[in-house]
């Protein structure tokens, strides 16, 4: 926990008055939530738009000011976690099944930046089953379709019921164990109809901050 609460620390450091702010979804992003409320009970003045129905709770919950997506223009900076990140900085992400609102957030930030411990850096992305929102219409043949990408897609469930993400939408779980070429299968999957948003985040993280246990970070 020290090493993802020294990075979200960090990346709220980034955040300057007057700025609208992205809230990520997910345990680190809870961290970074919770400092960046202390900022603002101490005078930070700054609007912020959620990317989960949870992290809208909490930040309201916190005293955070929140507006919703029809009032956002832009987004100064957005704070997000990652389930693995590879060398170039790209991401799987939507652990938390937030995927398609983070997506948002990050391709209308100026600012992505982005929070892990360390323990979320590999070589090549795709041991974390990657997941993907997809329609609840004709989802056999969304499924059927995501299986001949050469993976074993998994409906998310919760409780003994099919998982319903903040867009009334299901979440695949796929399983490829290793991503040869992250950005070539963001593009296939996408292409098929049915499928809603992937968890790969491709070329979009412009700053990522690594916590460890012995309390320090490194930037990138
Ligand atoms: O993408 C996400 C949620 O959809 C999270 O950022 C990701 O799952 C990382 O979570 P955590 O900070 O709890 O390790």
């Amino acid at each position: 926990m020290i090493a993802k609460r020294v990075a979200a620390e960090k990346a709220v450091e980034l955040i300057d008055n007057g700025m609208v702010v992205g809230l990520g979804s997910g345990s680190t992003s809870t961290l970074a939530i919770r400092k960046i409320a202390e900022y603002v009970k101490n005078g930070l003045q700054i609007t912020a738009v959620a990317s989960s129905k949870n992290s809208e709770k909490l930040a309201k919950e916190l005293g955070i000011p929140i507006i919703p997506f029809s009032e956002v223009k832009e987004i100064d900076i957005t704070i997000d976690g990652a389930d693995e990140v590879d060398h170039d900085m790209n991401l799987i992400k939507g652990g938390g099944g937030a995927l398609l609102r983070e997506k948002i957030l990050a391709f209308n930030s100026k600012k992505f930046v982005v929070i892990i411990d360390e323990s979320k850096l590999v070589n090549k992305l795709g041991q974390f089953p990657l997941p993907v929102e997809i329609v609840p219409f004709a989802s056999e043949l969304t499924l059927k379709h995501l299986e001949a990408l050469n993976c074993k897609p998994l409906i998310r469930r919760h409780n003994d019921k099919e998982w319903i993400s903040d867009n009334g939408n299901l979440i695949v779980d796929c399983i490829f164990n290793v991503i040869n070429d992250p950005s070539d299968l963001n593009q296939k999957i996408r292409s098929i109809p049915g499928v809603v948003e992937t968890g790969l985040f491709i070329g979009m993280t412009h700053t990522l901050i690594i916590g460890n246990m012995e309390g320090t970070t490194r930037t990138l």
